[in-house]
């Protein structure tokens, strides 16, 4: 009984050890020098400092959200800084049929892809839940069904280049706030889909990245406005560092990626770990893949 226990604690410390340590490979901005990138929502806040990063780093960039004037500086600054290409493509990610076109357009413009960065969200307005079940379809379409879009479109041209696909969430999809309903239920949804989706690729052998960025409260105007009177005595993490460690996630490689990094502990969650380890030994993986092809 006793080395039962024993063999049982080593498998879960091993476990829990693969989950949660953080790639050995370290960052070098270099490993960006040359990719073709995509970054959404890129007008203003988290996505606007990726694509300066980027920049500097020597990336291919083709940026879009909605308004173009902000996008248009968005891009000049993104030359100054040493972008080895900068596009841009304005729309609203409502329409999915734009959604799939900016990564069919961003794909011909820049000869291919090797990262999408999925990280627009619809304006978000803190209150409770009043019935209108249409504005939460619409919340929806933005902030979840045009990222599963985009990535569909994607999946063929990152096939060819091992590349990555990197979604921007929050705490507030693995834990749940009042106010925010129809935003936490997208970010809840892009947690299942994209945690799966990381799961097939795997089981397909198809060398295709997927991180996901689980942040807490960062600094935009957007979100600082939105809190302001309503949420007290939480310091917003920088905006600047948050958008370098999402791109480090991206470029190593990694499954998950938290900033600031005081909330893994909310995400730490070994029961669900270990029943995910047993669940999918159950499954018959020789046949499915046999009769089953990745698309
Ligand atoms: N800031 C925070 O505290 C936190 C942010 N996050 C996540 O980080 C990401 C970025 O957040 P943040 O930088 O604060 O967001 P911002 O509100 O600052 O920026 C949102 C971006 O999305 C674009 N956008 C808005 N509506 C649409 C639309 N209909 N179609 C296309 N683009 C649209 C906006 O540009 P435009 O208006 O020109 O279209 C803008 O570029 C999001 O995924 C968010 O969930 C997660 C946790 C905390
Ligand atoms: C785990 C705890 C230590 C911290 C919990 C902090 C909670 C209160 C923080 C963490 C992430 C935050 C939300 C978020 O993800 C993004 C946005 C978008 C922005 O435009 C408007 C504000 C909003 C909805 C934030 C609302 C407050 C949240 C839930």
């Amino acid at each position: 009984m006793a080395l039962l226990k024993k063999c049982f604690l080593s498998a879960l410390g091993l476990l829990l050890a693969y989950y949660f340590y953080p790639a050995t490979d370290s960052f070098r901005p270099e490993m960006l020098q040359g990719k073709r990138v995509i970054v959404t929502g890129a007008s203003t806040g988290i996505g606007e400092q990726i694509a300066y990063h980027l920049a500097r780093m020597g990336a291919h960039l083709v940026v879009t959200a909605r308004t173009e004037a902000k996008l248009k500086k968005v891009i000049s600054e993104c030359l100054k800084l040493g972008a080895a290409s900068a596009h841009f493509i304005p729309g609203t990610m409502e329409d999915l049929v734009f959604a799939e076109q900016v990564v069919t357009k961003a794909g011909k413009l820049m000869g291919g892809l090797d990262m999408l960065i999925l990280n627009h969200i619809a304006p978000v307005n803190l209150r409770f839940f009043n019935g209108d079940v249409a504005s939460i379809r619409k919340v929806m379409d933005i902030n979840f069904f045009s990222y599963i879009t985009m990535t569909s479109a994607a999946l063929p041209m990152l096939k060819v280049t091992n590349g990555s696909i990197v979604v921007v969430s929050s705490i507030a999809g693995k834990l749940i706030t009042p106010l925010i309903a129809d935003y936490s239920a997208a970010k809840f949804a892009l947690d299942g889909f994209y945690s799966s989706l990381q799961k097939e690729l795997q089981l397909m052998n198809v060398n295709i990245s997927i991180t996901l960025c689980i942040l807490g409260f960062i600094n935009t105007d957007s979100a600082v406005k939105s809190l302001s009177g309503i949420v007290e005595n939480i310091t917003p993490s920088p905006k600047e560092e948050c958008a370098v460690e999402i791109i480090k996630g991206g470029a190593l490689r990694q499954k998950v990626i938290a900033y600031p990094s005081s909330i893994y502990i909310s995400m730490w969650n070994p029961i669900r770990t270990i029943q995910e380890y047993f669940i999918l030994l159950t499954y018959n993986i020789d046949n499915i893949t046999r009769n089953q092809q990745f698309s």
